[in-house]
């Protein structure tokens, strides 16, 4: 079995060992619990700091907003590390809960960086922006991350941004100041401060914000800058309101999920939940806040393109480790004296599928989840393993398979890539049928140089077969180099992937 390494991953949030029904911490007090069907899960929710039941609005689907990258450079192994552990949780609620998922993704395709960028480059921040915006779902492509279910540029929604901004500043929360930006105005809005505790301090001498707290909801463009015309002026869209026009234009005014990494916590999802409860006049924008814990470097230092730190998506995927185990041999009858204790692997089975799904209801647990299947994999391996000297004349394949077909199942659901080296080649069955042959000639070859050591009739005779044998092994040696492993069970023999 080859399992990537890098999807081994947690996505435990802090120490969550119990479920706790009423959270302690004083955010849980502004967090209204969705009503709606209740589904088996229970969920951190970055909004109450607990776990909490997962109550869908409408049975139906789940609306999931998810902020996609700024697209100014290549993505980098952190991004994996954030969009593979979301697309696992996506999975999750698809293939396990039965959850019809619409996620949504919003590319920031206009800002300060990508306009540095195309000055640098000296070209137009749109041939920028889609030069790294087609590398970025390159890249999750061979990652194995699914495709959002829609993916929104924020320059396709600038006329939708504009009205976004013109409503809260008529609601009067909102101001313009004199260089033609708007800034939402946080002391006005009561409720600011939900995901993370503010204080309000006034704003500082250099800057025209009422508040430090205030935030741009559109920006005066400077000279040569990319602009779109507006009711204050020539500008552009402020970061934070692009996530929120877009989740609100597609998915409206009340959102299941939204998603990002922990550095987007604050000010970034703060700022947006409080624009969208604005604009929409609700008091709960995002029912669920979820959020991945950081890729750092040795030094503590996050990996992120403006630090320029980064290892690229590429280079890990070329680095990634493989584990492999041997049903199919057993199952295809090469390997006939292993000691399988059907009951004890039926027993185990049962437990495995029941408390694996149990994990993944506990806050999507895919930690625990992978621990019990490793473990019942171990087990597996130990009975494979463990080959008697005699010949075992009733062999018991079915539950073998029950048990491979199990694990490849549930491995596949999450969207790891299990067994690709070995799929690759029965993809190219003529491959396949060929090492086959080849193993089995070997075999024959070495029984009957085995047969005739064993008559030990004449000296010479004693010395060919001798000779026949080392010719198998250098065989087998030569087979390794090239990625092919033959094991030899007494006189009979198997083959498989070697082990990167
Ligand atoms: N080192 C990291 N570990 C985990 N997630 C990350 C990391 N860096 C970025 N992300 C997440 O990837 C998503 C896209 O982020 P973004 O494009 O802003 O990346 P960035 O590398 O941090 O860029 P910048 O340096 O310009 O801020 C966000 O949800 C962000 O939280
Ligand atoms: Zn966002």
């Amino acid at each position: 079995m080859n399992i990537c390494s890098s999807k081994f991953i947690r996505l435990k949030r802090g120490l969550m060992h119990s479920f706790i029904v009423s959270c302690l911490h004083s955010n849980s007090s502004k967090w209204v619990e969705p009503v709606g069907h209740l589904t088996e899960i229970n969920v951190y929710n970055s909004a109450t700091k607990c776990k909490v039941p997962f109550v869908l609005r409408n049975i139906n689907y789940a609306s999931w907003y998810m902020c996609g990258p700024t697209v100014y450079d290549s993505a980098h192994i952190g991004h994996a590390c954030c969009y593979v552990k979301f697309d696992i949780i996506r999975r999750i609620l698809q293939n396990f809960f039965n959850i019809n998922v619409v996620l949504v993704m919003g590319i920031t395709d206009i800002d300060d960086k990508i306009i540095k960028r195309a000055l640098t480059l000296k070209e137009d921040f749109r041939v920028v922006s889609s030069k790294y915006e087609n590398e970025f779902f390159e890249d999750m492509h061979a990652l194995n991350v699914l495709p959002p279910t829609l993916c929104v540029r924020v320059t396709d929604v600038v006329p939708h941004i504009i009205e976004f901004v013109k409503s809260i500043v008529d609601k009067g929360l909102a101001y313009k100041t004199g260089d033609g930006s708007v800034y939402f105005d946080t002391a006005e809005f009561k409720q600011y401060g939900k995901l993370c505790p503010v204080n309000h301090e006034v704003g500082d001498v250099f800057t025209p914000k009422k508040s430090v707290n205030d935030f741009a909801l559109w920006k005066a463009s400077k000279p040569d800058e990319p602009f779109w015309l507006s009711p204050w002026g020539k500008g552009r869209p402020g970061w934070h309101i692009e996530c929120s026009t877009i989740a609100s234009c597609v998915l409206g005014s009340s959102v299941d999920i939204h998603s990002g990494g922990i550095d987007l916590l604050f000010p970034h999802h703060e700022n947006e939940e409080s624009q969208s409860c604005a604009y929409h006049g609700v008091e709960q924008w995002v029912n669920y806040w979820l959020h991945t814990g950081l890729l750092h470097l040795k030094n503590d230092e996050k990996m992120s393109k403006s630090l320029k730190n980064t290892i690229s998506i590429q280079e890990l995927l070329s680095s990634h480790s493989a584990d492999h185990f041997h049903c199919d041999s057993y199952i295809k009858g090469i390997r006939g004296n292993c000691q399988i204790q059907e009951s004890v692997l039926l027993e185990k089975l049962a437990y495995t599928r029941q408390n694996f799904v149990t994990a993944l209801a506990d806050d999507f647990d895919t930690a625990k989840a992978l621990a019990i299947l490793m473990d019942f994999i171990s087990d597996i391996n130990v009975m494979l393993q463990a080959s008697s000297q005699e010949y075992v004349s009733f062999r018991n394949p079915g539950v073998i398979a029950a048990a491979s077909s199990f694990v490849q199942h549930v491995t596949s659901q999450l969207g790891l890539s299990f067994l690709d080296e070995e799929k690759s080649i029965n993809y190219h069955e003529d491959a396949s049928k060929i090492m086959d042959m080849v193993t089995e000639f070997r075999s024959e070859v070495r029984k009957l140089a085995l047969l005739n050591l064993k008559n030990k009739r004449t000296e010479a005779n004693v010395e060919h077969n001798k000779q026949l044998l080392v010719a198998c092994d250098q065989f087998r040696d030569k087979l390794n180099l090239v990625g092919i492993e033959i094991k030899d069970h007494g006189q009979k023999s198997s083959w498989n992937r070697a082990k990167k």
